[in-house]
């Protein structure tokens, strides 16, 4: 398998030089040059396995070239060994159209643990096949933070420093990342939002002074290899509900377009997918993007929710790219503009290509409350704020009542306590193996929101690649 930028000038390189490359040197996000497809037949087959098993069928044709099979199982059955729940990702049942996915039984409560507890695993593999070091640049609103610390936390050749936006992430979270003491962990609170923190991270891919000296990978969804783990989910609930033989529609809580670009992904692989519905907070660029082609970022505005406040979307670009025709050199050029402006139209043909599948809602912060305080009254369920907005957002959906309806479950309502407290009266509890998570000693360092700061920072405590 091999992968190719979305903006058209980069090498084209295999599952091992995308995992470790994680950006493309032009800019552009690596996707695959083709979409592998299972047939109904091979769909149906998946039926009943083990999470771990589906994982080595879904991903298999993803990594071929740089991972055996038997490699891949050894990967995905330790990294799926270290959940809580034997299902990996469990469904429960809201009402008759209704239904949860589950998604925050890893490590650190939230569903990046689903990628990165593999990709952790992936990038020591690869590492193993030479005596590279690997620098880990990444941007957090609050979850992917602890779960890529988690996921590398004290291995020998890997650093990694981790931006997050000082203020605008819970106390659950911030403590998630700050209390891990290893030598290999660097958190840095920003000042500045989730947004100037992942630009930085980008830009960081580009300047040759870094590139040159450090081996820099990327553990956010610009990383091909996250999503690719995010598609099994996908075909997980879709089986246990029927699928091949019925369709079926999924609701994600979207901030940067990585989940739910997965779900694409699975639909592209031939899973029946009726309808993907993108539900955003008040940070709404998808929302306007998707309804009436205008992309354009204003301020990030703070929420309850705020590992979605999130205004540019790194993986739309991918979206743009393979709805669009695939053309790299004008979506370059479409990037470009929007660097500069903040603000874009899509193209019809865009606009046409992402209608077919998507469909989006956003949710304020009333509709917020309310659909977190529905699910407690009506289904006994307490759930995060992420996941009320996919959950507000699925119950307003127009979907055939024949179709069920998969609003995923992003992260565990312990995250975010005070805020379901609010909506619902009760306070989650932290699972008890984090139940000290208060009482442990934090340390990170705080610098400004520019690029230069940020670079020195690195450069000064990062090991050279060999
Ligand atoms: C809890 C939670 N829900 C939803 C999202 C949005 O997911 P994505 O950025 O893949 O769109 C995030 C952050 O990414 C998150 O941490
Ligand atoms: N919501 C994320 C933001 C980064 O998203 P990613 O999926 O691209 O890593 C977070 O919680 O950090």
């Amino acid at each position: 398998m091999k992968y190719v930028s979305t903006r058209g000038s980069a090498a084209a390189l295999d599952f091992q030089g995308v995992t470790l490359a994680g950006l493309a040197s032009d800019g552009g996000l690596y996707v695959p040059q083709s979409w592998p497809r299972f047939t109904e037949g091979e769909i149906a087959d998946m039926a009943g396995l083990p999470y771990a098993e589906l994982a080595v069928r879904v991903m298999a044709p993803f990594v071929a070239g740089s991972l055996s099979e038997e490699e891949l199982r050894d990967l995905c059955t330790r990294a799926y060994g270290s959940f809580a729940h034997d299902a990996v990702t469990p469904l429960v049942q809201f009402d008759q159209q209704h239904w949860l996915l589950e998604l925050f039984h890893g490590p650190t409560l939230a569903f990046k643990d689903v990628a990165l507890q593999l990709l952790g695993r992936l990038f020591e593999h690869f590492l193993s096949r030479s005596d590279d070091h690997l620098t880990i640049v990444g941007a957090t609103s609050g979850d992917t933070g602890s779960a890529a610390i988690d996921a590398v936390a004290g291995r020998e050749r890997i650093d990694i420093f981790m931006l997050h936006p000082e203020g605008r992430v819970s106390d659950v979270q911030r403590r998630q990342m700050t209390t891990v003491l290893a030598p290999n962990v660097h958190n840095i609170a920003i000042d500045g939002s989730f947004d100037d923190a992942q630009a930085m991270v980008k830009h960081m891919f580009v300047d040759p002074e870094m590139t040159g000296k450090y081996r820099i990978t990327a553990v956010n969804s610009i990383n091909w290899a996250r999503l690719m783990a995010q598609v099994v989910y996908y075909f997980a609930a879709a089986l246990q509900l029927g699928v091949p033989q019925r369709k079926i529609a999924f609701s994600v809580p979207t901030g940067n377009f990585g989940d739910v670009f997965a779900g694409y992904v699975a639909a592209q692989m031939g899973l029946p997918i009726e309808r993907l519905v993108v539900a955003t907070n008040i940070n709404d660029i998808l929302h306007r993007a998707l309804s009436s082609g205008d992309y354009s970022a204003g301020a990030v505005t703070p929420t309850a929710a705020p590992s979605m406040d999130i205004q540019v979307s790194s993986n739309f670009e991918r979206l743009l790219f393979d709805a669009g025709g695939r053309d790299g050199p004008a979506l370059a050029e479409q990037m470009r503009g929007f660097e500069t402006n903040s603000a874009m139209q899509l193209t019809n043909a865009q606009r046409q290509g992402a209608a077919g599948l998507f469909t989006s809602a956003r949710a304020n912060a009333a509709e917020m409350e309310l659909a977190m305080a529905w699910a407690a009254q009506h289904c006994g369920e307490i759930i995060d704020p992420h996941t009320a907005i996919g959950l507000h957002a699925a119950r307003h959906a127009q979907i055939d009542p024949a179709v069920p309806v998969v609003t995923l479950a992003t992260a565990h309502p312990a995250k975010f306590g005070d805020a379901v407290e609010k909506a619902t009266g009760q306070h989650p509890e932290l699972p008890a193996r984090m139940g000290d998570l208060f009482d442990r000693e934090e340390r990170y360092d705080r610098l400004p929101g520019t690029y230069d700061a940020v670079r020195d920072f690195v450069a000064g405590n990062a090991t050279q690649s060999a």
